[in-house]
């Protein structure tokens, strides 16, 4: 080959690979986020190192935090920890912030839908139902679930930059009719008693450091005999709270992912019964013959890689904030915790509580 083809051909290819690593690489849906589009939220720029710093320091130790003294402030930081995070969810693993069981032969796309289609089911939800989505990310399982059932949904975060993200997506999917996000506290919600016919969250109770005060929220707006479906993250009864490995795991999970200090899974029924809920059905959703949820994450080795060269280039080129990088890091290392407490077994994000408001006062 001459010499100046050659040249060509090289750049060629040079430039076809970048363009690979920055725009298409990491688009985990169609509408998703691209590499370029790393915004990390709404906070400014030069301000992402110090928020992170902040985070960590308050999430460091998860016990603590779930202290009465400092319970107040973990919504706030829960919010900055989803101005970090958000994009590279996106970006990485799409517009579904959760697990879902492996299913043989189908891809980690549908097997998350019929995971959020369950839920639909479980509420025997239909047009004319109206149903809240308590922390609803930026609504990907709400815009599967009004898909699927005909219902409306009305979806509530804490984190403002989710709203814009859930509603753009509503309005691009044609289903912004159906469905409402509005931003707010889960603990303390801006609606009315009685107003919605059912209601679930999916893997977002566990930021709350007072399990009562979500569920008693949900209790209250449901209207009477409204069901409540929830997919919570729990230690299972293999946990050892003697073990250091066990230990290491669950906090490794507690501090990369802001959660106040994670429940027992026999916990959860207990308050749900406090507050006056009926249970109907409670199954950890990961156990046999389910396939494990964490294999996703574990076969991401190679992409996570991949997704750091081009965070870093892209921090370098100063396309995307500094502070980027260090929440990349972290990520990264709670992946390994996560996949750690789903192959031990100890950990599951899948532990689902079928309840119900009762018809009655006196029931
Ligand atoms: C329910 C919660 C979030 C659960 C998951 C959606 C996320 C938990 C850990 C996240 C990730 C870890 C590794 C990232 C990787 C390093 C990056 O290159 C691409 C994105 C990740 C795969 C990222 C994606 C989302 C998670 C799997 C919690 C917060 C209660
Ligand atoms: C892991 S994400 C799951 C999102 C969504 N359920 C999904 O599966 O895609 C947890 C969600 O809970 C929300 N959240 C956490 N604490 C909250 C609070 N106190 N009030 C409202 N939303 C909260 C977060 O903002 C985020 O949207």
């Amino acid at each position: 080959m001459e010499p100046a083809t050659m040249a060509w051909t090289l750049a060629a290819a040079g430039f076809a690979l970048v363009y690979w690593f920055v725009w298409v690489m990491g688009a985990a849906e169609v509408q998703g986020k691209r590499a370029v589009d790393l915004q990390m939220g709404s906070i400014a720029d030069d301000k992402v190192g110090d928020r992170y710093s902040q985070y960590w320091s308050f999430f460091r130790s998860p016990k603590e935090t779930a202290a009465a003294a400092t319970a107040d402030k973990v919504p706030a930081f829960v919010d900055t920890f989803y101005n970090l995070v958000t994009d590279i969810y996106e970006w990485g693993w799409g517009q579904s912030f959760h697990f879902s069981p492996s299913l043989p032969g189908r891809s980690h796309r549908e097997a998350t839908r019929v995971h959020e289609e369950r839920v639909a089911d479980l509420l025997e939800a239909r047009p004319g139902k109206r149903l809240l989505d308590v922390g609803c990310g930026v609504g990907g399982p709400m815009r599967a679930i009004a898909a699927h059932s005909g219902s409306d949904v009305v979806g509530i975060t804490i984190n403002e930059y989710q709203v814009n993200r859930a509603r753009s997506h509503n309005r691009k999917a044609g289903l912004d009719a159906q469905c409402e996000v509005v931003c707010g506290n889960f603990m303390a919600m801006p609606f009315p008693d009685a107003s919605f016919d059912g209601a679930y969250s999916i893997e977002a109770t566990c930021h709350a450091p007072r399990l009562q005060d979500v569920y008693g929220e949900v209790f209250r707006v449901l209207k009477p005999g409204g069901l409540y479906v929830s997919y919570e993250w729990v230690t299972t009864p293999l946990y050892r709270a003697d073990d250091p490995e066990h230990v290491d795991a669950i906090h490794g999970i507690e501090r990369g992912d802001a959660l106040p200090g994670l429940r027992r899974q026999d916990e959860i029924a207990v308050v749900a019964k406090e507050v006056g809920f009926d249970v109907v059905k409670e199954l950890d959703l990961a156990l046999p013959p389910a396939l494990p949820w964490w294999t996703r994450l574990k076969m991401g080795r190679l992409s996570y890689w991949r997704n750091s060269l081009v965070i870093r280039a892209l921090t370098l080129l100063r396309v995307a904030p500094k502070g980027v990088s260090e929440v990349h890091e972290m990520l990264y290392e709670t992946a390994h915790h996560l996949t750690r407490g789903g192959e031990t077994g100890i950990f599951t994000p899948m532990h689902m509580v079928l309840l119900r408001k009762p018809a009655t006062a006196a029931e």
